[in-house]
């Protein structure tokens, strides 16, 4: 039984040399802290970026590229280099990789992030190391995760993970950019990232990364929402990654693990699904859904706006404040007439069964 299970991400920006090109050492040192993990019985994902990185320069690009077409195109070259480095780095210590390269649409489709999960679990399973990047080539500008913060915070969620470390150029998060501002002070423990810490956080990144900390910081906290505890940090240094575990790690912590976890279906609803209406409840049904787990019955509906079918997802609203969202058991045509009508199926009809319900 292996002792727990870690995703960890590695941005461009602990990867690249001043000079732009791949640092082999760097990769090296994560791989060996990757490797004593999985000596020590534990599962490891690992998320990284640096494809852009370790492809540009051989592009005959002067600096990191803008345009997504030169970004996709560097990303292709780099991609395998990458993805070489890691192999033959793992192999030296015996250890199997496998590459998955996913967009954003592969999570929206329910049935492809069901594939998903399950490749990774079959993989984890036979003690393979996956190794996970956005596939840049493939990724349009509005539906892409950009950087991969928050594609490893959902892949920490879907796999239940007990951690995940967020490994980037600086030790951990500070109340500002320490690059800018030299008497900003350090976060040693972030209990709860809430919308004003993310608000105090600019959005500046280094050189080569894309999303900044304040990414980071809302991929901790979407695996702080789906009860993985969360690292930000440099992981530099001999067993740093050990370190991390033994709650010594140089950087921040942000929340803590919870053995209360979000089902799959949850999350596919709450993180990747595309909504299509929405109803709109009275108080006595937002309290029995927030508050008592309860499914959603006609009786407690204001209204609904659709079309909709048996099916689709669809948003729960009180007061025009979103608190729900769930897959619904009829149509909007079906509710209108459960709506009109005093039949017992109105108390009874569960419109929206707690199991395919997501309060926020
Ligand atoms: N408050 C902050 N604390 C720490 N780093 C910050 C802060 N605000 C902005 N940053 C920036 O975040 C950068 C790391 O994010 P990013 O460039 O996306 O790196 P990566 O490639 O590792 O994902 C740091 O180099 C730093 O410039
Ligand atoms: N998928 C891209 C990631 C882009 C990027 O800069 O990400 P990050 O370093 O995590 O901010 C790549 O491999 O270059």
């Amino acid at each position: 039984m292996a002792k727990g299970l870690l995703v960890i991400k590695i941005g461009s920006s602990s990867l690249t040399s001043k000079t732009g090109h791949l640092d082999h050492s760097r990769l090296v040192h994560f791989v060996e802290e990757m490797t004593h993990l999985m000596d020590e019985n534990y599962q490891v994902v690992l998320v990284t970026s640096g494809a852009v990185a370790a492809g540009y320069s051989s592009m005959g690009y002067a600096q990191r590229p803008r345009t997504i077409q030169q970004k996709q195109a560097s990303a292709a070259v780099g991609q395998s280099i990458l993805m070489q480095a890691y192999t033959e780095a793992f192999r030296q210590h015996q250890y199997v990789t496998a590459q998955l390269l996913v967009t954003r649409a592969d999570f929206r489709d329910a049935t492809r992030f069901k594939h998903i999960s399950e490749t990774l679990t079959e993989l984890l399973k036979r003690r393979v190391i996956p190794i996970i990047n956005e596939n840049d080539t493939t990724s349009v500008d509005e539906l892409t995760f950009g950087d991969n913060d928050l594609l490893s915070a959902l892949v920490s969620g879907m796999l239940h993970a007990d951690m995940l470390c967020l490994l980037t150029d600086i030790n951990g998060v500070y109340d500002q950019n320490p690059f800018h501002h030299k008497h900003a002070k350090k976060y040693h423990y972030i209990d709860t990232v809430s919308d004003h810490l993310l608000t105090e956080i600019d959005e500046s990144v280094s050189r080569v990364g894309t999303g900044g900390m304040r990414s980071k910081l809302i991929a901790a906290k979407t695996a702080n929402d789906a009860g993985v505890s969360a690292f930000i940090g440099t992981g530099l240094g001999k067993h740093s990654f050990s370190d991390v575990l033994l709650g010594k790690g140089n950087g921040t912590y942000v929340g803590h693990f919870s053995k209360k976890t979000m089902s799959l279906t949850k999350q596919w609803i709450l993180y990747h699904s595309h909504p299509v209406g929405h109803v709109q409840v009275d108080s006595g049904a937002a309290l029995a859904l927030l508050k008592q787990n309860k499914s959603l019955l006609p009786a407690g509906v204001v209204s609904a706006k659709g079309p909709f079918s048996a099916g689709d997802i669809i948003d729960v609203y009180e007061n025009h404040l979103l608190i729900g969202r769930g897959k619904v058991s009829c149509s909007d045509e079906e509710l209108q007439t459960l709506l009109t009508t005093q039949s017992k199926e109105k108390l009874t009809k569960a419109i929206i069964n707690r199991n395919f319900l997501v309060t926020i």
